[in-house]
């Protein structure tokens, strides 16, 4: 799609080449001559509008059943971009923004963010990316964050994986985690549990309903588990 890059600039007069360098960077267009105009590769930080919607997966399961460990491994074997609902709004936490304090005591609290600002954090993330297939890992953790995302994004995902994972086992791996979260202790340990039960297994029924889920038992190795993931995504590469 994206072809030719010679200039026409250095053939012209300094002053008209230099209102083609405007034009150029303004509108991310390549002018080839009287009668053509192409769309070539736009300057850094300007995407491209999207002939179809991204492939979307959200990926779900209780707190440390291993959604980033697996998601990793998607990205690496088949090139999805890797968006964290709570990675996102970590960095909001630490790049000051006014939003800031009242997220770090939500996630303290193991509570959840409200749900426009986590989508917007989203939705910037999907739009300033060239890719056209995300992980959506940890969104959407309630009935209200899953409307919310179809209201503003007005799309549906593709798929949703479901990560099943025995509450000790979850605990576990949370409290050895060592990655020095503000979360990761037994007392938030325990709300993000009841919040995960309460708010975001009806979303995980929801899209059983729909035929969307996948379900992965989520013990054993990390192998082990990526051994039920890597069909899902290798029967969605075949039909691309
Ligand atoms: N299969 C596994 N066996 C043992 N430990 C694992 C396994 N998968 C992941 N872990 C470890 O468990 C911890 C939690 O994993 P991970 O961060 O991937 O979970 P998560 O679902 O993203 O959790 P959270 O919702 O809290 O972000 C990490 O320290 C990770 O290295
Ligand atoms: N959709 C989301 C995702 C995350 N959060 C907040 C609350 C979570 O306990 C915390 C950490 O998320 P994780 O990294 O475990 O996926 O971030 C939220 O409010 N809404
Ligand atoms: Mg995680």
């Amino acid at each position: 799609m994206w072809r030719r890059t010679t200039l026409l600039s250095s053939l012209m007069p300094s002053s008209k080449a230099s209102l083609l360098h405007q034009m150029q960077a303004a509108y991310g267009l390549k002018i080839w001559g009287a009668f053509s105009t192409e769309v070539l590769k736009p300057a850094k930080g300007r995407i491209p509008p999207r002939e179809k919607p991204p492939f979307i997966t959200f990926v779900l399961g209780g707190p440390g059943s291993g959604k980033g460990t697996q998601c990793a491994k998607i990205v690496e074997t088949f090139g999805f971009t890797h968006l964290s609902a709570g990675d996102l709004l970590r960095k909001e936490i630490s790049s000051n923004s006014e939003n800031g304090a009242m997220i770090l005591n939500m996630i303290k609290e193991g509570k959840i963010v409200p749900s426009d600002m986590t989508v917007k954090l989203i939705q910037r993330a999907i739009e300033s990316s060239e890719n056209d297939k995300f992980l959506i890992d940890g969104f959407p953790r309630s009935e209200e964050n899953r409307q919310t995302y179809e209201r503003i994004v007005g799309e549906e995902p593709n798929v949703v994986l479901f990560f099943d994972c025995p509450e000790e086992e979850m605990v576990k791996r949370v409290l050895s985690r060592n990655q020095g979260r503000v979360d990761d202790n037994i007392d938030t340990m325990r709300k993000r549990l009841e919040v995960f039960t309460s708010l975001n297994l009806p979303v995980i029924n929801y899209y059983s309903e729909k035929g969307k889920l996948y379900k992965i038992r989520a013990v054993g190795t990390e192998d082990e588990i990526f051994e039920q993931v890597h069909p899902i995504f290798a029967a969605f590469e075949v039909l691309k």
